[in-house]
């Protein structure tokens, strides 16, 4: 957001001018400035131009947001309060654990602060409009978002997303608000935003098959069954929106090309799947997608990305991947709230003139349920996965924790293990507090849930103190180095037109230059950790692969001392036949026999595992070479750029002396001009005019 809405707002018209990830400006593509594509946007009514500055201003707000949102619950009031609409205050049911340790629990009582509490009677829209439409127009204007919902199964955090047919939640609200805000699309798609955050201007074969792709996956045969439902439950979402006011764009956008993009990613035990591709056939195991890491920017490779052309269209995507979750939730096991699910919404947005682009996304992430394992008693299975959704939350809350502990301390140094889970590792970024990120708890006011509540509002307390950083459009490096002190004292004796146009150069120089030395030195450190993390897992692989096939071959080893006599008996009395043939059925040992099938069993599993251990490892190496190319990259372009500020400067130095010599020419021709006027032109007025001339004839010349 700009500076100047953030201190002074405006009545009428509102500037969301926003920051762009100066990532992604720093890799060669130039800078359209002054118009950032949207840079006006209004709302339609003056009463909610009000809300939606406050909700902008509020996000300047440096904390993380953090809302609370209760289910409708009877009673509720016996265990909770809400003042002022953002304290909570519990009132502790004896029995309760947080109490266990505590002599007179007669009057204890907990109190939890929020951005804005949303009790059991809100609506959809209420937090709709509290909690994201501000947001959406933060995106618009190319920032990155995230809103993650986190609670215990059964708390509303899906209803909260999602909604019902009756109920919309708020990213069908969103997505509503999102088109009828933007202008009518075209057909098919110019742009597409890359995974690590760049665009792909696409050729028209591109076109056509992005739009296959989109009307492929909407025709879905499977999917077709309850599409009719939810066309209608989007459209009558939309009959009652319509008289909701939406912003508008007042700016002249018609060399802009835009387009809307939708993707939808699951994490289940640790593993990453698209929930936009089709189910494979039963039996078959999903394909899991890898997590990567480009320029800080963590993303899913090869996610499927949607192009979409309306809200209805995106509403119908968003289905499509709940009906995949739900198929996997029942074809492999109930884990639909066992899972995070992740949906984001892409907004590609380029100049026609191929001088600028923005890439901003919207991420809702529900996250899977958090209840604790001594109460759900899970085995097997299910231990493993409530083991992994504890340790993917867990580590949430310590990187949570952690980078408000840095904060706090302003120190750069602590290590955060955001690496130690997928879910910590997709939103580092936005942990890190450079994206605007907010999180809505869901809490189920219910005596038997008040424990599990309590963990929750525990979390929420932590994450509440976390800093997000407004990063600026341009970092600019203070004008305090030599060559810029230099140029601003050579500079002034310059026209103002020279001096703007070089001032903007050389500022623009600097503040690439910077963001590629941050750039650079934030690729390092990715690619160190990077390295660390291949090499151990390198390591790790080969010790369990051979640790694995020592225990094996001993296993063998016995299992062949102790059946050789019989093998040597059944060859003998297979004569010459081959030891794959000997005839089995007629062999006189029944457990020898299957002995050796089970050693045969055992050696095909063993190549088995050996082939998918060296296709895992193969895959470790690509990846390092992968990372080593990005820096190599990274290192060139950084390289290119300082030859270019090199040159620039070199040129602007002889300019400058070149100037000053003229300058000096000039000013000697002006004093003996003036001596000669004196005493020879004294009392006649035509010749001076004509000196004059010939002067400001020669400054214009040297100029
Ligand atoms: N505020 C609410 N008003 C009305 N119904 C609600 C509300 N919150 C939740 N529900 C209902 O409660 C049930 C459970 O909610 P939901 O599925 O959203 O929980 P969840 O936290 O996503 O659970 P899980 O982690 O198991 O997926 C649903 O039937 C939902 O419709």
């Amino acid at each position: 957001m700009d500076l100047e809405f953030e201190q002074n707002i405006p009545s009428k018209s509102i500037s969301y001018l926003r920051a762009r990830d100066p990532s992604i400006l720093a890799y060669g593509y130039p800078i359209t400035k002054g118009k950032n594509l949207f840079s006006e946007l209004l709302e339609s009514t003056g009463n909610t131009t009000e809300n939606t500055a406050k909700d902008a201003q509020e996000e300047n707000n440096t904390h993380l947001h953090v809302y609370l949102r209760m289910k409708k619950a009877e009673n509720y009031k016996n265990l909770y309060e809400i003042s002022d609409g953002n304290t909570l205050v519990c009132k502790v049911p004896e029995g309760a654990q947080c109490i266990r340790n505590v002599r007179d629990v007669t009057s204890v009582t907990k109190i939890f602060k929020f951005s804005k509490i949303f009790g059991p009677n809100a609506y959809q829209i209420d937090v709709f409009n509290d909690v994201v439409k501000g947001k959406v127009l933060h995106f618009i204007n190319g920032s990155n978002c995230s809103l993650l919902t986190y609670g215990a199964s059964g708390s509303g955090k899906t209803y909260t997303i999602v909604g019902t047919a009756n109920e919309p939640g708020i990213v069908p609200r969103a997505l509503e608000y999102l088109f009828r805000t933007l202008p009518q699309l075209p057909e098919e798609p110019y742009i597409k935003p890359e995974a690590a955050g760049g665009i792909i201007r696409l050729s028209s074969i591109a076109r056509k098959s992005e739009k296959n792709a989109s009307y492929n996956l909407l025709s879905n045969s499977t999917f077709n069954i309850d599409r009719a439902q939810h066309i209608r439950t989007y459209k009558a979402m939309q009959q009652r929106l319509s008289d909701e006011p939406v912003a508008v764009i007042t700016d002249d956008i018609t060399d802009i090309s835009l387009s809307v993009w939708v993707s939808f990613a699951e994490i289940y035990n640790e593993c990453i799947y698209d929930l936009l591709t089709p189910e494979p056939p039963r039996g078959q195991p999903r394909r899991k997608l890898r997590l990567c890491q480009c320029r800080g920017i963590s993303y899913i490779k090869d996610l499927t990305c949607i192009n979409v052309r309306s809200g209805l269209e995106a509403f119908q995507i968003l289905q499509y991947g709940l009906h995949n979750l739900k198929y996997a939730a029942t074809s492999i096991n109930d884990h639909s709230s066992r899972s995070h699910s992740i949906f984001t919404i892409k907004l590609a947005q380029a100049s026609d003139a191929k001088v600028g682009f923005t890439v901003s996304s919207f991420n809702f992430c529900d996250l899977a349920g958090s209840e604790r394992l001594k109460k759900t008693h899970n085995v097997g299975d299910r231990l493993k996965e409530s083991n992994n959704i504890n340790t993917s939350l867990l580590v949430l809350g310590r990187c949570v924790s952690l980078v408000r502990e840095a904060q706090k301390q302003n120190c750069h140094n602590i290590p955060i293990p955001f690496r130690e889970s997928k879910l910590t590792q997709l939103f580092q970024r936005a942990l890190l507090g450079h994206e605007l990120i907010s999180m809505i708890v869901n809490i189920n006011p219910t005596r038997e849930m008040f424990d599990e509540s309590q963990h929750v509002l525990n979390f929420s307390a932590i994450a509440k103190d976390v800093t997000i950083e407004q990063q600026p459009l341009f970092r600019r490096l203070p004008r305090t180095n030599r060559f810029s002190q230099y140029m601003e004292n050579k500079l002034s004796v310059f026209p103002t037109v020279v001096e703007e146009q070089d001032d903007n150069i050389v500022e623009e120089l600097e503040s690439r230059i910077v963001d590629l030395q941050l750039e650079l030195e934030q690729q390092k450190l990715d690619a160190k950790e990077d390295r660390e993390y291949i090499m151990s897992t390198y390591k790790r692989l080969l010790n369990e692969a051979h640790e694995y096939w020592e225990k094996r071959c001993e296993k063998l080893e016995r299992m062949t001392r102790s059946n050789e006599p019989i093998v040597i008996q059944g060859l003998d009395k297979s004569k010459k036949q081959d030891v794959s043939v000997i005839n089995l059925d007629s062999s006189d040992d029944e457990s020898s026999r299957d002995n050796f099938m089970t050693a045969q069993n055992e050696i095909a599993e063993l190549k088995r595992l050996l082939q998918e251990k060296n296709e895992t490892i193969k895959n470790l190496v690509e990846e390092k070479k992968t990372l080593e190319q990005t820096v190599e990259d990274a290192v060139k372009a950084y390289k290119q750029l300082e030859m270019q500020y090199e040159n620039t400067t070199k040129e602007m130095q002889i300019d400058i002396i070149h100037k000053e010599d003229q300058i000096g020419i000039l000013q000697s021709h002006f004093n003996s001009v003036g001596v000669c006027s004196n005493s020879t032109y004294n009392s006649n007025e035509d010749k001076e005019n004509t000196d004059f001339s010939n002067i400001q004839e020669n400054i214009s010349k040297v100029n």
